[in-house]
Order: structure tokens, then sequence, then C-alpha cells
């Protein structure tokens, strides 16, 4: 009785140990064959580890390098003044425009002392090419340069707002977060409003246009959809309330003296020389 209650208990501690080290078992069986040196068995190995190794070292590249986003964006409604701040931009010259129907881009290097090089790409305004083409390069976007009409902008601030609340509600941009820059463009019609004036309305009409969107979206499925809240719950919208760096700026493409003259885009370049 004594001796078979010892013996349990021994293989109780032998069952606790094996337990306690789980490996043992393949430890004992690769000490084995390390001694016996099967070289086919010793080659495997090798390239196990190494695979291991190589797969570790990839991974650890791959999840901790940094995307580095060079695009920036011209974007804005139609006639709004992008494709001459394009050229403007690129060669300085005036240039007839017309309607876009595809992007342009061209390398753009900014007028700083790092001498930053961008992508510059110029997108069609037109509401039913937009979203195509800002699918197609939001993810690499650096920064965006909305452009507005200054001239007309009394007209169109509800479709500027739209626009404006469509892109930075987008999942995308607000987890990228790139630089947002609102050209308020056509400065040298006298008509134009100032970069202070527009901003004040954008951010009233955004506030409108995110209850009604909140309540449009809720009363699809009880929830705000995949789209990202603008500003601070239960705040009035400002834009400095964004994730994303914003700045307002007055610009001419087409410059005072017209098209023979310089375009007034130093503000413009400014803000690119600092991405
Ligand atoms: N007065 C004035 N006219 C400008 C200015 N910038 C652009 N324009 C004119 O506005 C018109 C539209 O300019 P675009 O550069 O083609 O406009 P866009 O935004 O590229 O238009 P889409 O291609 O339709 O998206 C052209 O006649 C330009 O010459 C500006 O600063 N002042």
């Amino acid at each position: 009785m004594k001796a078979d209650s010892t013996g349990g208990n021994m293989g109780d501690k032998a069952d606790v140990e094996i337990s306690e080290n789980p490996f043992e078992p393949y430890i004992e069986f690769l000490r084995q064959q390390l001694e016996d040196q099967d070289p086919i068995f010793l080659i495997g190995f090798i390239v196990a580890l190494a695979v291991v190794v190589i797969t570790c070292v990839f991974l650890k590249y791959f999840l901790t390098s940094k995307t580095v986003r060079s695009a920036v964006l011209l974007v804005g409604l139609c006639d709004s003044g992008k494709t001459l701040l394009f050229s403007r931009l690129l060669a300085s010259k005036f240039k007839r425009t017309q309607t876009s129907i595809t992007d342009s881009s061209a390398p753009y290097k900014a007028k700083n002392d790092r001498g930053s090089a961008w992508t510059l790409i110029d997108l069609p305004g037109h509401d039913s090419l937009r979203s195509l083409y800002l699918e197609k390069f939001k993810s690499g976007a650096r920064a965006i340069v909305f452009v507005v009409d200054s001239a007309i902008f009394q007209k169109e601030v509800r479709d500027v707002a739209e626009f404006l609340y469509v892109l930075l509600t987008d999942n995308v941009i607000s987890r990228n977060a790139p630089a947002l820059v609102v050209a308020c463009n056509k400065q040298d019609i006298t008509m134009a409003k100032s970069a202070k004036l527009i901003q004040q309305q954008l951010e009233k009409e955004m506030n409108t246009l995110r209850v009604t969107h909140s309540a449009a979206l809720s009363s699809q499925d009880g929830s705000v959809g995949g789209s990202v809240y603008l500003g601070k719950k239960g705040k009035d919208f400002e834009f400095g309330q964004l994730p994303l760096k914003v700045e307002f700026l007055e610009c001419s493409a087409r410059g005072n003296k017209g098209e023979e003259g310089d375009a007034d885009i130093e503000s413009l370049e400014k803000s690119l020389a600092k991405l």
C-alpha cells in the first residue's frame, strides 16, 4: 500500500515536470540528431532556421518602415483654376486651359533649402470624374491643395463645402492626415472674397452639412457609416478641430498684369516649401 502510494506520487511529479517543459522531447530529439550527425537533418535544420530569421527581418522591415507619400493633389470645383495653377507652379508661364477630363502629373521641386521634390497632380474638377480620380490618388497624398474660385464663392459655397466635407470625412484621408491648403484663387478679380471670409463661411456651411449628413446616415442604418465624424461632437465646426494641418491662403494664378505678367502664387509656394 505504502509502495503504491509513493510510486503514484513519483508518477505525478514526473507528469508535472513534463508539462512544465513541453519542448523537452523535441530538444532531446534535436540533440540526438546532432550527435548522430545526420547530414540531411542538419541541412534541413539550417535551412529552416535561415527561413525563420529572414522572415523575421522582412516582417520587421515592412512593419516599421513608413510609406513616403509624395503627391500634392490639386483639387476643387470646375474652373477654380487648378490647371492654370499647375502650369504656373511648374513653369511660371500663363497657359490657356480647357476643362480637364483626366489627371496630369509632373515632378515639382519645392522652393526650399532641402530641395524637396513632390509629384504635382492636377485632378479634373467635374463632379462625374472627381471621386474616381480622388480614389486613385488619395492614399499617396502628402498635401491637398483645395482650389476655390474666390470671385464666385458666394454662388458656389454649398458645392465647395459639400466637396470639402466628402474629402475631410474620408477614412483614408483622415487616417493619413495630409496637409490641407485651401487656395483662395482669382484674387485679381475685384469681387473676390478674402481667405478669412471664405474660411468662416465654409465652417458655417460645413456645420450644417454635418447635421444633415449624420441625420441621413443614421436614418438609413442607425450608424454614421464608414466615414469619419467631422470635427468635435457637441461643438460648432472649426477647421482647427481637424486632425490635419489646415491653411487658408490667397493667390491668383492669372496675376494682376494679365496673361503676360507673373502669377501671384508666392503664398502657395511658401506653403508647399514647408511640407
Ligand atoms: N482672373 C483669373 N482667372 C483665372 C485664374 N486662375 C484661372 N483662371 C481662369 O479660369 C478658367 C479656368 O481655369 P482652369 O485652370 O482651367 O480651371 P480648372 O480648375 O483646371 O478647371 P477643370 O479642368 O474644369 O477642373 C480659365 O479661363 C483660367 O484662365 C485667376 O487667378 N484669375
